[in-house]
């Protein structure tokens, strides 16, 4: 649905370049959500800017939905706009319209027609859960419901794609799930593709099916999340799960154990510790379900030999490492 190859921005400020990206190669599949994970000047709102157009690109294309974006002139790239929209952290409503009229808004700019817009506004709004907020004006409004009309106002002129910059750093834990959910839904329901940028590893980690890590304007790690759990020494699977230091006892090596999918569910431990008659023990670790799979990290000890234990994992399926 999105594909962008070779991606190069740089601006120039105060006497010298800045590289904000600098070579990104990314394939976002029909209909799935997928994450841009980095931290604050890594390049992600530039990277979502030159998606959409927003921002010219210096080099590389960026194709959305068949058409190449990069191409069009500007009366062209209007119209072929319309197959994305965007969300932001400070949501960008018209504090003098209503959440109803801050919905409209778009549909007016496109003409559409008084009474299909009164029905489009009903709709987005029910589709977002805020009927009974309609006529309610932003500063009346809490931090997540903002963030939804804002969410129903980008949805207004029927996009394929939604670019999320940063939707819920400004909301707290639990607000920030509920517009979580509310994306997972609409993806879902509407089959709408999403590319969203955040520096929270829990976002991803919630929602997206593939994501990319971005460090001074590149990825350095990129794909599904059930591919990159399997990459030995990925930077996502260790933030995804993060392991505490500890300590070996005497004659017991240390392992870390990645397992997704199926290895997830198996009792690999107890199944271990019987079939080569050793002592395992668990020091830090967990599994969870994430958007895509269900996937952990274990550190565990293991007494004796640690070849044959790690053998025994791999075997099964798990990533080992020591
Ligand atoms: N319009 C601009 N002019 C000059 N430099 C810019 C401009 N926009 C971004 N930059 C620089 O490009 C780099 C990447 O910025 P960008 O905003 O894309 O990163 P980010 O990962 O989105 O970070 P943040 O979350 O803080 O916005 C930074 O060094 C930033 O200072």
């Amino acid at each position: 649905m999105i594909q962008v190859s070779g991606l190069h921005k740089t601006y120039r400020s105060r006497g010298h370049d800045v590289r904000a990206v600098d070579g990104v190669d990314l394939h976002v599949r029909e209909g799935e959500i997928y994450g841009v994970l980095g931290q604050s000047g890594a390049g992600k709102s530039t990277l979502l800017r030159c998606v959409n157009l927003l921002e010219r690109p210096d080099s590389g294309t960026v194709e959305v939905d068949g058409v190449e974006l990069t191409a069009l002139p500007g009366r062209g790239l209007r119209a072929a706009r319309h197959r994305l929209c965007m969300i932001h952290q400070h949501f960008a409503l018209l504090s003098s319209r209503t959440a109803a009229g801050n919905v409209a808004f778009p549909l007016e700019v496109t003409g559409v027609p008084r009474a299909e817009r009164h029905r489009r506004v009903a709709e987005l709004l029910d589709l977002v859960g805020l009927t009974d907020r309609a006529g309610a004006y932003p500063a009346q409004l809490s931090g997540g419901q903002k963030q939804r009309v804002g969410i129903a106002r980008a949805l207004a002129a029927g996009p394929k794609v939604l670019l999320s910059d940063e939707a819920t750093s400004a909301l707290d834990p639990d607000t920030t799930r509920s517009i979580l959910d509310l994306l997972l839904d609409l993806n879902r329901r509407l089959g709408l593709t999403i590319l969203l940028i955040t520096h929270e590893m829990d976002v991803v980690k919630t929602i997206c099916q593939s994501a990319a890590v971005m460090r001074d304007g590149r990825f350095t790690e990129a794909g599904a999340l059930t591919d990159l759990l399997r990459e030995p020494g990925s930077e996502l699977a260790r933030g995804l799960f993060p392991l505490a230091a500890a300590q070996a006892r005497d004659g017991e090596s240390l392992l870390d154990v990645t397992v997704s999918g199926d290895s997830a569910d198996e009792p690999l431990l107890s199944a271990l510790a019987r079939t080569l008659d050793i002592d395992v023990r668990l020091l830090d670790g967990g599994v969870q379900s994430l958007a895509a799979t269900r996937a952990g990290r274990l550190r565990i000890g293991v007494t004796g030999d640690p070849a044959p234990a790690a053998a025994f994992l791999r075997d099964r399926g798990a990533l080992v490492a020591s």
